[in-house]
């Protein structure tokens, strides 16, 4: 098996089929709506909060709300009433099957339920599958988060509508460092093995750091691609503005990081300062058209034309170019 990453992959252009960039087409169907961009940002408290979800959702971008801290029927009520998606994450313990129970109770339902912890090629994650299925049968499902194309067979078999692949990767993530574990390093990679078996859409997880990152996940396979740091440094991140030397920087922590659990218990994230770099707006804006830009490099006009072109990967012992026979 070839190991690669974001860093050490390019595509390689094909025959331009278009005029213009604007005539790409950068939207993606996922679930039971269609979406401007295959990005969404991470579920985690210092990425998105209630505005910018209901911003996103209503600028006909994909969102999941993070869990923490949150009242998920009440979130999910304030998005019903104002017409939009519903998009949530779940934890698998007593407090999230009761969230559950409501959300079917109160008639609020759920569109999209995203199932994240750690290690979620778990029985927990299976129960907590049918769980949902059973009582909100309508909600598509994400689950996760995994790393092997076994892991992706299982949640798929167990019911979900999605997974979610990466472990490790992300930029404030220290699990490579505290367990050994991982695809950290090798995520593009990680996700070209589990895109063979997956019968499902996949999101690739974490290590998202230049928008051409993104082509290169749905070339190997993401239906949708979830970026944390990228997102973090906005004027309307919710994490707290901090001023250093005269420079205006968010706070950026992992959820598994003691900044957002409170304790000093399991601690697989850290906390890092992202720079402020404008409105989120532009950032996606910006991100749009170089989507559009990487489509017609591959001499498409939508984003599965990506799936289709050859690629070289730089240095080491995997170097060479992959063409498609
Ligand atoms: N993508 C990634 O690489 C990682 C992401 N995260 C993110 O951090 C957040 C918190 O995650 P998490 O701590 O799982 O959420 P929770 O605190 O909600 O824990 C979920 C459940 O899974 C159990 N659990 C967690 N890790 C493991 C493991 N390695 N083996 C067996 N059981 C486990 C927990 O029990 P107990 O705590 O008692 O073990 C708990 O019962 C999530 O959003 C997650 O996506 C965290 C780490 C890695
Ligand atoms: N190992 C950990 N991973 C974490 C933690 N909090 C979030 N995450 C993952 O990172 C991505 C975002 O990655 P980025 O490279 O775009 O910044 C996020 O979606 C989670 O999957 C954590 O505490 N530990």
């Amino acid at each position: 098996m070839d190991i690669f990453d974001y860093d050490n992959v390019l595509l390689l252009p094909r025959r331009c089929r278009v005029e213009s960039r604007a005539e790409c087409d950068a939207s993606v169907a996922f679930g039971p709506h269609r979406f401007k961009l295959p990005v969404v940002p991470a579920n985690m408290k210092t990425v998105i909060d209630e505005r910018i979800a209901a911003w996103m959702a209503r600028e006909g971008y994909f969102y999941v709300m993070h869990r923490f801290d949150l009242d998920n029927v009440a979130f999910a009520r304030a998005m019903r009433e104002q017409g939009l998606i519903v998009s949530i994450s779940s934890g698998v313990k007593e407090a999230d099957r009761a969230a559950i129970d409501r959300l079917a109770a109160d008639g609020v339902g759920a569109d999209y339920i995203t199932i994240d912890i750690a290690h979620g090629h778990a029985d927990s994650v299976q129960r907590m599958i049918g769980y949902i299925k059973e009582r909100l049968p309508q909600a598509f499902v994400i689950a996760g988060n995994v790393g092997t194309p076994e892991a992706v067979i299982d949640l798929e078999n167990w019911g979900a509508d999605a997974t979610k692949v990466g472990i490790g990767p992300g930029k404030v993530c220290i699990t490579r460092l505290k367990t050994g574990f991982g695809t950290g390093g090798w995520q593009l990679s990680a996700l070209k093995w589990c895109a063979r078996v997956a019968t499902k859409p996949i999101i690739a997880d974490g290590g998202i750091r230049h928008h051409g990152d993104i082509a290169k996940s749905v070339r190997f396979g993401a239906a949708m691609v979830m970026v944390g740091s990228l997102f973090a440094g906005h004027e309307e991140s919710p994490g707290r503005t901090v001023e250093v030397d005269g420079q205006l920087f968010k706070e950026y922590y992992g959820s598994a990081s003691d900044f957002n659990k409170g304790e000093y218990k399991h601690v697989e994230g850290k906390r890092i300062l992202e720079p402020v770099k404008g409105k989120l707006a532009d950032t996606l804006r910006e991100m749009r058209e170089d989507v559009q830009s990487s489509i017609s490099y591959a001499g498409g006009r939508e984003l599965r034309d990506l799936r289709k072109v050859n690629y070289v990967i730089l240095g080491g012992e995997n170097a060479g170019e992959h063409l498609l026979m």
